[in-house]
């Protein structure tokens, strides 16, 4: 007999709404009612439903911040309160200068553990400690660079696919294009593993994943927001069996898990059984991993079961959100022709030096030298945030600093905003990235140049990356993000210096939708999935049918 009949749902939700009274009564007495905010649409599910239902990502940041300033009072489940914040200091506060007082939302967190099991990005306090002590070595600036020959590779396949299709369709849905690349990418960087999604190889784990993200994390109903919100109230030793929930969402994810799961004790074990001297030749994450964790203090160790989960956790960072970034990246660049025409002329005079040097391939110094490529990297990363919230908890009462003061609820002027234990924290990552005060008047619009114009060391240092928040920041920011940098100006170099990119005619509206991540559907097309749809043409017929391949190559 399977768990999932042993354990009903309706006795866990029975249970967890015996012990909701309870923390409902509990929390009340800490009101946040000094500080204004959007009314919940409802006392069941509070303002949560409309962060998953806005027609575009943080347009209701933008609203709220406009009603409310940066910091405000949100409603989570059950009439519980907390707060939403965009402030610079605030997020400092929370991000970088707290340790680990502001832990993952349960909830949130619940999801993190069923989808991808008990690896870095779930794992918390010293078990979280232990978890990036041992990845550190994998993801130095030095290690990651020998990465850039794969990103060229993987580019230089998705060309050959995209000269195939377009002479039949000009429109490619170069995000779709982009996530098979960016999953055969990650494949091989993080574990020597091949999931041929560029080659249609016949591989289940790629197919499994590709369409994981929407089925799990988009649309999600007012049920199953509200099933999340009990998490909570799960004891630790229930939270285990809540994979074994009978809906669709959750089936996908224990499947997925499981595929994982056994590719990755496969790669493991052939891995930890390799002589030393030939697994000492490896550059893969997972070799690095198992040598530096071999290393370490018995104490200090990640068990087979960690390791395994980093597999999985490490795909789903960095895939969606890599290929997603450069997708929209694309996209901006198909509105601002004048722009690619620069970045492109940049890039054929960076290969005419390469070639002069009789260099076959950009190296990461040709790479860095493209000023303008990376500014637009910058803006992409902050004018559309792929990760667009972090969900956190106060775990103790705390007071929090802001840079700009808000207007409370009887006409005060706060400076600074308490929070009480287990109050919710959303740092709207994105809210930040459109800041007036630290972007400027065109905050709202893509232009790369203000990061030439910016003085950065005037800012408030938050971001990892340009002082942008998209990589998040602090003890929990994002460990990959050098690699997603070099795979970023890699990709978008071979790209961009073969294709010009523009928008499909009539113009689609695209709709930058909330899933957890931020992912681009079409209006009207939703039956596409995640799709960025522009208009792909071969550079050299532009200059009028000649042969000539950008950039001297064949
Ligand atoms: C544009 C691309 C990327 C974006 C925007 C991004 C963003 C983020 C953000 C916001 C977090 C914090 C999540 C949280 O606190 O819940 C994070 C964590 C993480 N990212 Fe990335 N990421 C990207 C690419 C990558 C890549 C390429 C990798 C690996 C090769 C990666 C690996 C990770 C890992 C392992 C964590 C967990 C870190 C920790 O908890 O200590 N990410 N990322």
């Amino acid at each position: 007999m399977t768990l999932s009949l042993l354990v009903s749902p309706i006795a866990l939700i029975g249970l967890a709404a015996l012990v909701l009274v309870l923390v409902v009564r509990l929390s009340r007495r800490k009101s946040l009612k000094f500080l204004r905010g959007p009314p919940p649409p409802s006392w069941w599910l509070g303002n949560e439903h409309q962060l998953f239902y806005q027609q575009d990502t943080g347009c209701l940041d933008s609203q709220w911040m406009r009603e409310y300033g940066n910091t405000w009072r949100m409603h989570s489940y059950f009439g519980r309160e907390g707060i939403m914040t965009t402030d610079p200091k605030a997020l400092q506060h929370i991000l970088h200068k707290s340790g680990y007082n502001y832990p993952k939302r349960v909830d949130m967190n619940t999801i993190t553990f069923l989808q991808f099991g008990p690896g870095i990005l779930w794992s918390e306090g010293s078990v979280h400690q232990r978890h990036r002590k041992v990845m550190n070595p994998a993801f130095s600036a030095q290690q990651l660079r020998t990465f850039v020959p794969l990103f060229q590779r993987t580019a230089l396949k998705i060309i050959e696919k995209w000269k195939a299709l377009i002479p039949i369709d000009s429109v490619v849905l170069v995000n779709q294009w982009l996530a098979r690349g960016g999953l055969d990418i990650i494949g091989e960087a993080a574990f020597d593993y091949d999931f041929g999604s560029l080659d249609d190889a016949d591989n289940p784990l790629a197919k499994e994943y590709a369409t994981i993200v929407r089925d799990v994390q988009m649309n999600p109903t007012k049920l199953a927001m509200l099933y999340r919100g009990l998490f909570e109230c799960f004891p630790q030793k229930i939270i285990e069996f809540v994979k074994h929930t009978p809906a669709r969402a959750y089936r996908r994810a224990k499947r997925l898990n499981e595929m994982f799961e056994d590719i990755g004790r496969d790669l493991y074990h052939s891995n930890a059984d390799e002589e030393k001297a030939d697994r000492d030749g490896k550059r893969d994450v997972m070799s690095i991993l198992i040598k530096a964790n071999d290393s370490e203090d018995q104490r200090f160790r990640l068990s087979e079961k960690e390791v395994l989960a980093q597999m999985h956790h490490l795909t789903s960072a960095a895939q969606e959100t890599t290929s997603s970034t450069l997708s929209w990246m694309l996209y901006e660049l198909s509105k601002h022709p004048e722009y690619q025409t620069r970045i492109r002329e940049e890039i054929r005079a960076v290969r005419a030096a390469a070639n002069e040097r009789g260099e076959p391939t950009f190296t990461v110094e040709d790479l860095d030298s493209m000023q303008y490529l990376i500014a637009a990297i910058k803006e992409t990363l902050r004018f559309h945030a792929v990760v667009p919230y972090l969900w956190r908890v106060a775990g103790k009462d705390d007071v929090i600093p802001l840079s700009e003061p808000v207007v409370g609820a009887d006409g005060s002027v706060l400076t600074e905003v308490p929070i009480f234990k287990g109050q919710s924290v959303i740092t709207s990552l994105c809210g930040y990235n459109r800041l007036v005060s630290v972007w400027g008047e065109d905050a709202d619009e893509w232009v790369p140049e203000r990061f030439f114009r910016i003085e950065s060391e005037k800012q408030l240092r938050l971001g990892v990356y340009a002082n942008v928040l998209t990589f998040s920041a602090g003890l929990r920011g994002c460990i990959g993000w050098r690699f997603a940098v070099y795979q970023l100006q890699a990709v978008a170099a071979e790209l961009l210096e073969t294709f010009e990119f523009a928008l499909p005619v009539p113009k689609p509206t695209i709709r930058r939708t909330p899933a957890v991540l931020m992912v681009p559907v079409v209006e009207g097309k939703e039956d596409l999935g995640f799709a960025m749809p522009l208009r792909v043409s071969l550079f050299s017929t532009r200059l009028g049918g000649s042969d000539e391949h950008a950039g001297g190559r064949s």
